[in-house]
């Protein structure tokens, strides 16, 4: 699965910008606070307005403070998946369980230097399991390759526990990364500036989800 961020696309275009990927599997909101990361970029008033420009399924993910108190409005609102970072919250399972509650698939999200044991024996309250591939806050970043090693890690145990969980990653990811991410065990791709910064945003995805399927055989 290829989800295009539109971190990476023209903010005053937003619906053009969704309707330039279509056939995307989902289609990633970026939503920072400037608090939980140096960054600011859109809240819930431009999700919902996307909701209602796109077919697509939106991928919200949350780099905030306090995804408690904000994560559930995303849900309601109808995205798809609403996805919050492990190292704002003590309490995730809390925070997931609000989110299925309030009718979308729960995701959490880990930092390139967070550790993934913690949370290997919670995975069942999750759809999705976000690995960083970036430090969160900007587009456009170098890929960090050692973060496969979780992905590895955490494709073994779904595997092995039969676990139906979406293994994600973000950050980084193009025509020369995505290969080795897929061969680690990842199910769903983000890609802004490889896909925005295409002449074809659309083809560009297409040729992203056949590259992966290939590496991952
Ligand atoms: O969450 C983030 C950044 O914090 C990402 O979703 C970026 O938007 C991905 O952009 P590229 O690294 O693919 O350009
Ligand atoms: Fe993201």
């Amino acid at each position: 699965m290829i989800a295009p961020s539109i971190l990476s696309a023209d903010f005053a275009n937003l619906a053009a910008e969704a309707d330039a990927v279509r056939g995307s599997d989902w289609l990633h909101v970026d939503v920072m606070d400037a608090h939980f990361v140096p960054n600011l970029t859109l809240g819930l008033p431009v999700v919902q307005s996307l909701l209602g420009a796109t077919d697509i399924p939106i991928d919200c993910h949350l780099m905030i403070e306090d995804p408690a108190r904000w994560a559930p409005p995303y849900a309601e609102a109808g995205a798809h998946n609403v996805t919050f970072h492990a190292e704002a919250t003590d309490d995730p399972t809390a925070v997931a369980r609000d989110i299925r509650a309030a009718g979308a698939k729960a995701g959490l999200s880990i930092k390139p230097g967070t550790a993934l044991d913690p949370y290997l024996d919670i995975l069942s309250s999750f759809d999705t399991l976000l690995v960083m591939s970036v430090e969160p806050g900007f587009g456009g970043q170098s890929f960090i390759p050692d973060v496969l090693d979780k992905v590895r890690t955490l494709r073994r145990r779904i595997d092995t526990d039969g676990l139906r969980i979406l293994v994600e990653i973000d950050g980084g990811i193009n025509a020369d990364t995505i290969e080795q991410a897929a061969e680690a065990g990842v199910d769903c791709f983000v890609a802004g500036s490889a896909v925005y910064g295409a002449d074809d945003p659309a083809g560009a995805v297409s040729a992203l989800r056949a590259q992966a399927a290939r590496a991952r055989g």
